[in-house]
């Protein structure tokens, strides 16, 4: 039986309960409960197939669950990306889900005039209202800040198709990330990055996390996600098998099962 979640002290920032989700007959996840808390960090991780990138993109409204809850702030999570952005919620895709002709900047602008315009609204934190972190309500001003904040300024104007790919990477988290999300969801920010870009990609993630961000993190990079996260949570076949901080699942005998085929003891 999977160790049941700590239930938090407050509304979580995100709440999954019994999330399932098939593809035919196939059922990719089957009644998968955690909980993100406010500031938390938590990596959903597993083997090749486990559903980790099911879950991510039932919560980012991709894919319809067949049953079950997303609950964000308590509410329930609206099934489209825009209305995410809407709601605090921002997002990495594995793919990066950039355009290779658009400058650094204009990627950082697109979430941005949105917001301002009121496609996205209230909550996406710049928009028309002042960003509190930079002082304005300009929008150039906020990209080019947060472009600042990943070394990225000098770029502003370079097409991003010019760009290397751990600099291409950064530039999707810094889309990300400029719209001040209160959770952030990764899909395998380390993956394809060598040690210096991750450990700047573990400073940056520690101190969105410190400024009060929820983190959620689907990695295969086990190493990264167990010296960064507060929980990890273990999929294998669609299901939770185990919930703890990095000590405990390491040491979870159902974990090493699931990832290296060896029979737990009972
Ligand atoms: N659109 C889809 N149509 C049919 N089956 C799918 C679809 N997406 C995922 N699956 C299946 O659902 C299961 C879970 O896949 P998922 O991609 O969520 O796993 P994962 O843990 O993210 O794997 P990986 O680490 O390899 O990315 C797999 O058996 C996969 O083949």
């Amino acid at each position: 039986m999977p160790s049941p979640a700590t239930p938090p002290e407050t509304e979580p920032r995100l709440d999954l309960s019994g999330l399932t989700v098939a593809f035919g007959g196939l059922t990719a996840i089957d009644g998968v409960d955690f909980h993100v808390g406010a500031g938390e960090t938590v990596a959903l991780i597993g083997p090749n197939g486990a559903g980790k990138t099911t879950v991510f993109n039932a919560v980012c409204g991709l894919v319809r669950p067949q049953a079950g809850s997303i609950r964000i702030d308590g509410r329930p999570a609206p099934a489209s990306p825009t209305k995410l952005l809407g709601r605090g919620v921002a997002r990495t895709l594995q793919a990066l889900g950039l355009v290779g002709g658009m400058t650094v900047l204009e990627h950082l602008l697109v979430p941005l005039t949105a917001a301002r315009r009121g496609a996205i609204g209230a909550g996406a934190g710049a928009g028309a209202d002042i960003d509190a972190r930079t002082g304005t309500a300009d929008p150039v001003a906020i990209a080019l800040a947060e472009l600042e904040a990943h070394d990225l300024a000098a770029f502003a104007s370079t097409p991003v198709g010019a760009l290397p790919y751990p600099d291409r990477k950064r530039v999707a988290l810094a889309r990300a990330l400029v719209t001040r999300p209160s959770l952030l969801l990764l899909d395998e920010p380390a993956g394809g990055l060598g040690a210096d870009d991750i450990a700047r990609l573990d400073a940056t993630v520690r101190r969105v996390a410190g400024e009060g961000c929820s983190v959620l993190l689907v990695e295969h990079h086990v190493d990264f996600v167990m010296g960064l996260a507060d929980r990890i949570v273990v999929l294998d076949f669609g299901r939770v098998i185990a919930t703890g901080t990095p000590a405990e699942v390491q040491a979870d005998p159902r974990v090493e099962e699931a990832y290296l085929g060896v029979k737990a003891a009972s």
